[in-house]
Parts: structure tokens; C-alpha cells; sequence
């Protein structure tokens, strides 16, 4: 509940008037039936002047319940909204400076619904206290006292009555809670399934799954559909059920009434303000049932955005410096685990690299190739050991200059919608149409760029459906080489494209940018044996360090690679 202290505290001028509002609303409402019961009883006595007055004096009570109630509206939803887009932007925020294993300890798509549901969740809670939290206590406080007052003698008959709805909504709201909660994992998981499909669509449909998918999805859509038929018959049976209760209440009561009607005839002017003020109190303990159980809904998404935002990155930069980086790596004995794995992936790791140089890192899959990779990008921090880039640890750089200075060419190709030259521009912002150009001659992107009419303003479509697996690798060096880092990370980048192609790609790269560190992370080692120097991985140590020809001749793990990779050639 803190985390909406200070933001309590921005609009708490918006609430003060929400709150004030409703308290009028609802005492307009208290009041209407006392000045009804007025209007009869002077109509009984056929004193015209006086139901005049209380006549307009109710409807002037009406209008102003009417005003209070839209003042509310106006301003619980400026509160409420408000108070939401505060929450997101804030969630947001956090995340962005979040690390990969930050992310990864809430999941993506779990990070996904705390930004979208979740603070809908919360805007709903707050949109509904501030409607109805001040007016339910002075409704159920205000209605019964006047409902007494209106005829002493029946208190009991409002206690009874009380009782009887308060047992039986207990019951129900208890059941409906449970059954709220077991939709809410229904639609996740039903969501969850939508959203896997539609992205994995070709999966789906070229391994034949359209049945299976169709019937998972089924049978959480039918459980769904039972549940909500279940919260419908509730539903449909909480309402007549609660007004029995009241009609038998008011039965009881006109009964009374009635007996002593001879001796009191002014009770029978009271029936109604008596039976109004019963209904409202039977209206003000359902409606407090109804939030308590959206209420706990909200409250769990109010926890859940507060995890997001009390997590602490990482990766925070304290202590470091600015600086222009020129491209040297060295690795001092690192060792590195994932936050969540028991194995380690890195091991005792050291190695340098000069500026300038090309480095290739082969090894077989899970070997730690993308590790060591991510380790320079400072993705991650190292378990044990240091990472140095020009002889400073990367703890003491500022990410800014690293991210300035390193370019991550990842291996699964993320590419947003939107134009081509908006994705380039990712890699560098004011990126000139010449730059682009180059960039796309580098990644032999310039040939199918070109095929287009609107070329670098071509649409890239959602999930880049538009593109071949080819043209996406091609645009993702583009983008990585536009800025000239001093540091590049191909991370598999070329595993899309032809042999030709690939050769072209690294002879522009040796040519236009000479001076900047290259790292090519590769399968094959095809790809990276003319490189100045290779690095070998074997289950996460580095086995071999140096030349093509001078590693066949003394890294057995290299050596057999290589063997494999020629066999399978030939
Ligand atoms: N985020 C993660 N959390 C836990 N373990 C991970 C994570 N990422 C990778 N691993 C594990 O670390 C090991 C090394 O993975 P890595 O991706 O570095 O290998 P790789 O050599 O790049 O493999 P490939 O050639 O298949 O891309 C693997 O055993 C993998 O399962």
C-alpha cells in the first residue's frame, strides 16, 4: 500500500474533493425519503403549503445528490487515471534500467501483464474506493439510524435483517473470491496459450499442431465458460435472494405497522422513508461485499507492480567513468553462473584481445560462447574474476560509454516494427541516409534494400514477418555496424546467410572497420578461420587461443570440430 503514498500525496486535492463529493451524494440520498415521509404526512393532514415546500426542497436535495455524484465520477477518475499512468510510467521506467537477470527472475511476459493488467487492476480499486468507500459506512450508518428513528419500534426488524444478509453474503462473496481468482489464471493461461500460438504460428502449423493447440485451448476456454456460468447462477441468485430477504423484512414491518395503525395513524406516512432506508442499507452491504472482493484482486496487483518497483537493478553504475573506449579486452580469471542455474557456465577464464583485432570464439552449442559475449557487453557481471576493457574494469565504465562504444549483434535478430531506417537508427540516432547506405553495403543489405521503392522507409511488419530469416540477419549488422563501434559482437550473425555472402560481409567489415575489436561468435568454423586468432570453448573453459593453423596443430577440442565440420562437408 505505500507505493501509493506519494502519489496520494500529488492528488490529494482531487481526492479530498472525490471524498467530499460522494459524502454529499450520500447524504442527499439519506435524506430524500425523511423529506418524502414530511411530504405525506402533510398531504394526510391536507396541508398544500407544506408539501409545496418539501417538494421542492426534495427535488433541490435530488439535484444536489445528482451534482455530487457526477463531481465524484469527474474526479475519482482523474485520481484513479492519473494515479494509473503515474504507476506504469514508473514500472516502466524501472524496467528499462532492470539487468537481463533482473528480467529474467520476473519473466518477460509476467513483466508484460504487471505494466497492462495489473495497473488496470489497481485503477479499478482506486476508481471504486473513491466512489464508494466513504459512501458505503455513511449509507449503512445514516440509513439505519433513520430507519430507526422513522419507526422506533421495528428496530428489530432492521437488526433481523442485517443479520440474515450479512450470513448469506459472507457465503457468497467468500465463494465468489475463489472462483474470481481461478478465472483470473484461466484467462492468463488462456492468453498465454493465444499469444504462443499466434507468435509460433509456422511452428504450429508446419508440425501439423493445429489439433492439439485447438484442444488445449478448448479446454481452457470450457473451464473458463463453467466458471463464469457458476459466478452467472451466483450472481443470478444473490440478487432475488437478498431481495426476499428485504421484501420479507418489509412485509414484517408493514404487518407491525398495521396492527397499530388505529392508534398511531402517522406510521403509515412512514412506511416508505422506512422501507427506502432498508433497501439502502441492503444496497450498502452488498455493494461493500462486491469491493471486498474485487478488492483483494487489486490489492494483489498493487503487490505485485510493488515488487517490480522496489527490485534493484543489477547492474548500477556507481563509481565509474566516462570514457571514449579503443577496443581492448582482457578477461582475468572469470568465472560466471546464471542467477538461477547451479552449474557454472564460465570457468577460470583469462584472455586479451588487442584493438583492432578480429576473434573468433568456436566451441560446441552450450559451450558458454554467448556468456563469454554477453560478459563484455557487461550484460552480466562475472561470478568471480574481471572484465576489463582498456585496462579499466567495466564495473568503473559507465554503461553509457559502453553502450557508445560496444555493438551486440545478438543471435536471435530482434527488429522492431516500423521503418527500415527507424531500426537502423537504433544503432545510431542521427544516422544519415549516406551512413545508413554504408551501413547497408557492410551487411550486404544495400541489394534487397534497393528492391524496394521506398527503400530505407519500407515497412518492417510486426515480429519482422515480412523479411527472410536472410534479410533479417543483414539488417541487424547493418544496424550494429552504423555507429563504427570500437567493439562489435557478431554473436552467429551470419548463420542466415550464403557462404558468398557471408565472405562478402567479412571482407567489408576487415575493410571499413579496421580499427574496431571484432568478436565473431560461430559454429562453423569456416566462418571465423581467417580471423587473427580464435578462442576455444569446451564446457565453459577456454581449451585453445590462437591462429587457425597453430590450433589444428595443438587443440584436440579444435581439432576435432574441425574434423566433424569437414566431414559433414564432404
Ligand atoms: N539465462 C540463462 N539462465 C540459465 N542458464 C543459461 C542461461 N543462458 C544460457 N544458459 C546456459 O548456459 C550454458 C551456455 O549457454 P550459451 O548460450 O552461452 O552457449 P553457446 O555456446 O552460446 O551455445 P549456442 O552455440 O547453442 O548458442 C548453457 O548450458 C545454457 O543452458
Amino acid at each position: 500500500m505505500h507505493i501509493l503514498k506519494r502519489h496520494i500525496k500529488t492528488y490529494r486535492l482531487d481526492i479530498f474533493f472525490a471524498v467530499i463529493s460522494v459524502m454529499v451524494m450520500a447524504g442527499a440520498t439519506l435524506l430524500q425519503p425523511r423529506l418524502l415521509q414530511e411530504i405525506l404526512k402533510a398531504i394526510m393532514a391536507s396541508d398544500q403549503d407544506t408539501v409545496n415546500q418539501y417538494g421542492i426542497a426534495l427535488i433541490a436535495v435530488a439535484c444536489v445528490g445528482l451534482i455530487g455524484g457526477i463531481l465524484n465520477t469527474i474526479f475519482a477518475a482523474r485520481v484513479a487515471q492519473g494515479i494509473a499512468a503515474d504507476l506504469r510510467e514508473e514500472a516502466y521506467q524501472k524496467v528499462q534500467s532492470f539487468s537481463l537477470s533482473n528480467i529474467e527472475k520476473f519473466s518477460t511476459g509476467h513483466l508484460v501483464v504487471r505494466l497492462t493488467n495489473d495497473v488496470w487492476q489497481v485503477q479499478s480499486l482506486i476508481m471504486m474506493s473513491l466512489q464508494s468507500l466513504a459512501r458505503i459506512p455513511i449509507l449503512f450508518i445514516g440509513a439505519f439510524i433513520l430507519a430507526i428513528t422513522t419507526l422506533p419500534k421495528l428496530w428489530w426488524v432492521m437488526i433481523l435483517m442485517i443479520v440474515c444478509i450479512i450470513l448469506a453474503s459472507q457465503i457468497l462473496f467468500k465463494r465468489m473470491g475463489k472462483y474470481f481468482g481461478r478465472v483470473q489464471k484461466l484467462i492468463d493461461r488462456i492468453n498465454t496459450i493465444a499469444k504462443e500460438n499466434l507468435q509460433g504460428i509456422r511452428v504450429v502449423k508446419s508440425f501439423n499442431q493445429e489439433n492439439n493447440q485447438q484442444q488445449k485451448f478448448d479446454h481452457d476456454s470450457d473451464n473458463l465458460t463453467q466458471l463464469n456460468t457458476t459466478i452467472g447462477y451466483l450472481f443470478s441468485a444473490m440478487f432475488p435472494g437478498f431481495m426476499l430477504i428485504a421484501n420479507l423484512a418489509i412485509t414484517v414491518a408493514i404487518y407491525f405497522v398495521s396492527l397499530g395503525v388505529a392508534s398511531h395513524p402517522q406510521d403509515l406516512a412512514a412506511i416508505p422513508a422506512f422501507v427506502t432506508y432498508l433497501m439502502q442499507v441492503l444496497f450498502a452491504i452488498m455493494i461493500g461485499g462486491m469491493i471486498s472482493t474485487f478488492a483483494s484482486r487489486g490489492l494483489v496487483a498493487l503487490r505485485r507492480i510493488g515488487e517490480v518497483l522496489q527490485t534493484t537493478p543489477d547492474l548500477i553504475d556507481e563509481d565509474v567513468n566516462d570514457m571514449t573506449i579503443k577496443g581492448d579486452i582482457a578477461f582475468e580469471d572469470v568465472s560466471f553462473q546464471y542467477p538461477e542455474s547451479n552449474d557454472t557456465t564460465l570457468k577460470n577464464i583469462s584472455f586479451n584481445i588487442k584493438p583492432g583485432e578480429m576473434v573468433g570464439i568456436v566451441g560446441a552449442t552450450g559451450s558458454g560462447k554467448t556468456t563469454l559475449a554477453q560478459l563484455i557487453g557487461r550484460l552480466y557481471d562475472p561470478t568471480h574474476g574481471n572484465v576489463l576493457i582498456d585496462q579499466v574494469n567495466l564495473k568503473n565504465i559507465s554503461q553509457e560509454s559502453l553502450r557508445r562504444g560496444i555493438s551486440y549483434v545478438l543471435q536471435r535478430v530482434i527488429l522492431f516494427s516500423g521503418t527500415i531506417a527507424e531500426n537502423l537508427r537504433q544503432g545510431k540516432q542521427d544516422a544519415t541516409l549516406t551512413e545508413m547506405q554504408n551501413a547497408a553495403d557492410i551487411a550486404q543489405a544495400s541489394e534487397f534494400i534497393n528492391r524496394y521503392d521506398d527503400q530505407f522507409e519500407h515497412l518492417i511488419s510486426e515480429r519482422s514477418a515480412n523479411l527472410s530469416g536472410g534479410q533479417k540477419q543483414r539488417l541487424s549488422i547493418a544496424r550494429g555496424v552504423i555507429g563504427q563501434p570500437k567493439i562489435l559482437i557478431l554473436d552467429d550473425s551470419t548463420s542466415a546467410l550464403d557462404a558468398r555472402s557471408e565472405k562478402l560481409v567479412q571482407d567489408a567489415l576487415a575493410t571499413h572497420l579496421k580499427d574496431t575489436t571484432t568478436i565473431v561468435i560461430a559454429e562453423k568454423i569456416s566462418s571465423v578461420r581467417h580471423a587473427d586468432r580464435i578462442l576455444v570453448l569446451d564446457n565453459g573453459r577456454l581449451v585453445g587461443n590462437g591462429p587457425h593453423e597453430t590450433l589444428l596443430k595443438e587443440s584436440a577440442v579444435y581439432r576435432e570440430i574441425f574434423e566433424t565440420q569437414r566431414a559433414k562437408e564432404i
